[in-house]
């Protein structure tokens, strides 16, 4: 439905955010996980026609949507990471105001807005201007905005900064229910925001793409090479000069290490079965390893 074909972008003083990535978006969740300054916002923003990548297409139903962005505009939901709301408005008025400025109907609008504020759990603040809303509140309301409009493509950028456990779940379990027949492009440097919900991880760091495969694909990567043991505490600092640490727990008798290593580490570690937090850290430690 939606396609980035080799897209680069590199920013006014030179900038290389984005390293000719190609990524073809069917419905369903794709969790785009990545460090900090990764690319993932600017891939995102040429998702959602708001920046022009520098070279390569973005097509819309097999249409450029690059010189002709307004039917993928129109059938878009979007969250950018910066998103800001207008302090002195209301939930209800600021979401009004945006369902107009989309083209909904004022009956239709009328509806969808108090659906929409149910579902991200903001009922009881409706009445108060946004200003006075905590982090997590404006992220909610940021969230019903990208699904105003009935989207068939949601982007959401780091969607769960300042939301609250409860909240995360309460967002993931509705990300994942409305992939069911949309593109849900989520971008995330949380492991836990795409585990057990994207069907479809893309890891990106320094402007590549380094991997892409269902979870278990990923999983599988690092199969055998994810050992615990628990060393003194005055030798971690020698282990993490060696293996990549994911897990790092102090008990009485030391600390317990979860680390990546090809091989047995040490006579006392013991194979433990991965998650999706080694491998994603086994990808990054690799492409930074070989220099990618
Ligand atoms: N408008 C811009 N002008 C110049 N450089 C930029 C601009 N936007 C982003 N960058 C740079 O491009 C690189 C990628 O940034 P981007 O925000 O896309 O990454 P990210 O993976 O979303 O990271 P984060 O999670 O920290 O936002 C970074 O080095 C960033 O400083």
């Amino acid at each position: 439905m939606l396609q980035l074909v080799d897209v680069t972008k590199v920013y006014r003083g030179g900038k290389r955010a984005v390293e000719g990535i190609t990524l073809d978006l069917q419905p369903g969740l794709i969790g785009l996980l990545g460090p900090n300054g990764a690319g993932k916002s600017s891939l995102m923003r040429i998702a959602a026609t708001v920046t022009r990548p520098t070279s390569g297409q973005v097509l819309f139903q097999g249409r450029d949507a690059v010189a002709h962005p307004n039917p993928l505009r129109e059938a878009l939901g979007y969250l950018p990471q910066d998103f800001g709301v207008y302090p002195n408005l209301t939930a209800r008025e600021f979401l009004a105001y945006l369902a107009a400025a989309k083209g909904l109907s004022v009956r239709s609008a009328r509806a969808r807005v108090d659906e929409l504020i149910q579902l991200v759990n903001l009922t009881e603040a409706l009445e108060r201007p946004l200003g006075k809303y905590s982090g997590g509140m404006v992220r909610r309301v940021g969230i019903a905005q990208a699904l105003l409009g009935d989207p068939k493509v949601i982007i959401v950028d780091e969607p769960t900064a300042g939301l609250d456990p409860e909240e995360r779940v309460r967002f993931r379990t509705l990300l994942s229910d409305l992939s069911v027949d949309r593109v849900v492009l989520l971008s995330t440097h949380i492991v836990s925001d795409v585990d057990s919900v994207a069907a479809d991880v893309v890891v990106v760091a320094r402007g590549r793409l380094l991997r892409r495969g269902a979870p278990e694909d990923l999983l599988r990567d690092v199969d055998g090479q994810v050992w615990e043991a628990t060393v003194p505490y005055s030798e971690v600092a020698a282990v993490r000069a060696v293996h990549t640490v994911s897990r790092m727990v102090r008990t009485t008798t030391g600390v317990r290490l979860r680390m990546l290593s090809p091989t047995r580490p040490s006579a006392d570690a013991v194979p433990v079965a991965p998650d999706l937090e080694d491998a994603y850290l086994g990808i990054i430690g690799r492409s930074v390893a070989v220099g990618r």
